[in-house]
């Protein structure tokens, strides 16, 4: 029998009970809950990782709806349960949702709820400054003048890589992927070449858009490529970031052999998902190319390193940070937030997933909708007309 987990308690009157499977960032989403009748149950228990037992515990007998996380495991088990409990409504605070089985929950009438949007230009900022930070060796030299090893400028003292002119590649060219190509064409004029399933032609038009702006100003224009495989961006970038969501076609995307196909000075950055890469394989690389660079925000088995990565000098590792701005992990519990209740309520799924501005403005009420349902089709739920 598992412990009992602690949980604080918001409006003990309320008609709807919806939990919250950690205390999530800002005010706005629990007083949104309580506004439309809702009891909200946020669990404070000082464990980071609640296990299967610890939330079925915390669903109980009655339970509308689960506000859970991407470290929760959420399948057969906890889908059955809330259904039980008379649950209709869950939503990852996240907008990936490899952690959940969302035909297990089709299968219980349990919708399933994301945070697309707002977490775009955040992550990809965070790409953006660990491409920065492994090109020019920011952590080894912060390391460096820590240890007091700083005797005077020299030459030599931790050459990196120029962005400028180099080809950034980006696979996965999703919201956030083109937001980061966006960032490096832009900032340091690099020239983009992307593989997607799709082709992103706003992506397409920006950079020719730029290009033609810097010719107009006398500068080398930058260029873009659709590439017709992945190994065509591995063989051709400097500058490699991985944005795809993860499911069963990009699982070790990354392997020994496509590690192999890059440049033996390329920088390779991971802001998606660990499995993306086959992080052993990855270790071996930096071992045997010590000019290959990678900054890692996320780890085959969170919230562990495969053995030999921590010890790199060629990899910087920061702990899965990518959406941490407090404008984002705030409105990401709005969304979180009003996915649950907008179910609860019967409201209609909002129209567009990609354009959840209106539910972020803190000044007005948000639409009666919710903002991103993964499984609405599934579940036949109505589409918002506004
Ligand atoms: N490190 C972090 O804190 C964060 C990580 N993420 C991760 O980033 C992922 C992407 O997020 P968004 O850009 O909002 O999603 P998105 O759905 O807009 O973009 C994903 C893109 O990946 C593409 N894709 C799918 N399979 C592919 C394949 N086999 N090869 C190449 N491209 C493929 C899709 O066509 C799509 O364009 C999320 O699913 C999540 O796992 C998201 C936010 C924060
Ligand atoms: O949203 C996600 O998918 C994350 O990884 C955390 O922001």
């Amino acid at each position: 029998m598992a412990k009992p987990v602690s949980i604080e308690v918001w409006n003990p009157n309320g008609k709807y009970r919806v939990v919250s499977t950690k205390p999530m960032p800002g005010t706005r989403w629990i007083n949104l809950l309580i506004q439309q009748d809702c009891r909200v149950e946020i669990c404070t228990q000082k464990k980071t990782i609640l296990s299967v037992e610890d939330i079925i515990q915390l669903i109980g007998d009655k339970c509308d709806g689960v506000i859970g996380q991407l470290t929760e495991d959420w399948g057969e088990e906890l889908f059955k349960a809330l259904s039980r409990a008379g649950g209709k409504a869950f939503s990852n605070m996240a907008v990936g949702y490899n952690n959940v089985d969302v035909n297990v929950a089709t299968k219980y009438g349990v919708a399933v709820g994301n945070t697309p949007g707002v977490l775009t230009e955040t992550t990809a900022e965070l790409a953006a400054s660990l491409t920065l930070a492994a090109a020019r060796r920011i952590v080894e030299a912060d390391e460096f003048m820590r240890a007091g090893l700083y005797d005077g400028w020299l030459p030599h003292l931790f050459v990196g890589n120029l962005l400028k002119g180099q080809t950034v590649g980006v696979i996965g060219a999703g919201r956030i992927g083109s937001a980061y190509a966006r960032m490096m064409v832009e900032g340091f004029k690099m020239n983009l070449i992307y593989f997607d399933l799709y082709q992103s032609t706003r992506l397409e038009k920006f950079v020719t858009a730029y290009g033609e702006f810097l010719k107009a100003n006398g500068e080398k224009p930058v260029t873009w490529k659709r590439a017709s495989s992945m190994d065509e961006v591995l063989q051709q970038a400097d500058i490699i970031s991985l944005h795809p969501v993860l499911d069963k076609t990009t699982y070790h995307l990354v392997n020994k052999e496509r590690l192999s196909k890059m440049k033996k000075e390329a920088i390779l950055i991971n802001c998606s998902r660990g499995p993306v890469i086959d992080e052993a394989a990855l270790v071996d690389h930096l071992r045997e190319n010590p000019m290959f660079r990678v900054g890692l925000d996320v780890f085959e088995d969170e919230p562990y390193m495969k053995p030999g990565l921590s010890e790199m000098k060629n990899a910087i590792v920061v702990p899965h940070i990518a959406s941490a701005s407090k404008w984002t992990r705030e409105g990401m519990a709005t969304l979180a937030a009003l996915n649950v209740l907008g179910k609860i309520k019967g409201y209609p799924v909002w129209f567009d997933a990609n354009r959840v501005e209106p539910f972020l403005n803190e000044n007005a009420p948000p639409p009666a909708a919710s903002p991103s349902i993964v499984n609405a089709k599934a579940l036949g739920l109505p589409v918002s007309k506004l």
